[in-house]
């Protein structure tokens, strides 16, 4: 269990082993079911590539209206709550003080990515945003606090946890591509990341 620091982003390469990432997984399948992926759009009208979904009070979604949280899934039902084998993570890594309210599910199929951005539609920026990988190997790309200037890449393997808080809560990040196929851990392949988040 590798610990490495990049650009203030704290990254525990191998933090999960292979019998919790498939806990985490089959935590996952009941709120899928019952909250499924969705292929957001952005407020300028593109469709992202990742599909998503949420788990918690909160879910975050994007359509034309803009990039918000809300506590219904677009289709109108709650979202399911939050599996505890995941907020447990967030209590070992993140804070045992206080739990996240949402845990953004993102789908990685092939030929999916997402471009540099900042995680700012939370409401108070001293909670870290925590990412678990699963499945499929992605390349992360580091930037910094403002656009623009020079990035740093690492891959990032099924099991590893990145947290990002601190000076580095708002800094640019991303994921280049995905190495379709390159886990086991999803019979149809892919990648999920979840990112936990306070919110509010
Ligand atoms: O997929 C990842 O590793 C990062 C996801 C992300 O940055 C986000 O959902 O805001
Ligand atoms: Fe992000």
């Amino acid at each position: 269990m590798a610990r490495l620091l990049l650009r203030g982003f704290d990254i525990r390469k191998a933090w999960l082993d292979g019998t919790a990432q498939a806990q985490l997984i089959d935590s996952l399948r009941p709120i899928l079911k019952s909250a499924p992926l969705f292929r957001p759009v952005t407020p300028s009208g593109k469709e992202m590539s990742v599909r998503m979904t949420s788990a918690g009070a909160l879910g975050w979604v994007t359509d034309k209206t803009g990039y918000r949280y809300q506590a219904q899934h677009p289709k109108g039902m709650d979202w399911p709550a939050i599996p505890d084998q995941i907020l447990d993570i967030w209590r070992d890594l993140a804070s045992p003080d206080r739990d996240p309210d949402c845990c953004l599910i993102n789908y990685y199929g092939e030929g999916t990515r997402m471009g540099l951005h900042q995680d700012k539609d939370e409401a108070d920026f001293s909670w870290p945003v925590l990412s678990i990988s699963l499945g499929d190997d992605a390349l992360f790309r580091i930037g910094n606090q403002t656009r623009g200037g020079k990035t740093e890449s690492i891959w990032l393997n099924s099991g590893d946890v990145v947290i990002m808080g601190g000076p580095a809560r708002l800094t640019y990040h991303g994921i280049d591509r995905v190495r379709f196929g390159s886990s086991k851990l999803l019979p149809k392949g892919g990648r999920i990341n979840l990112t936990l988040r306070v919110a509010r």
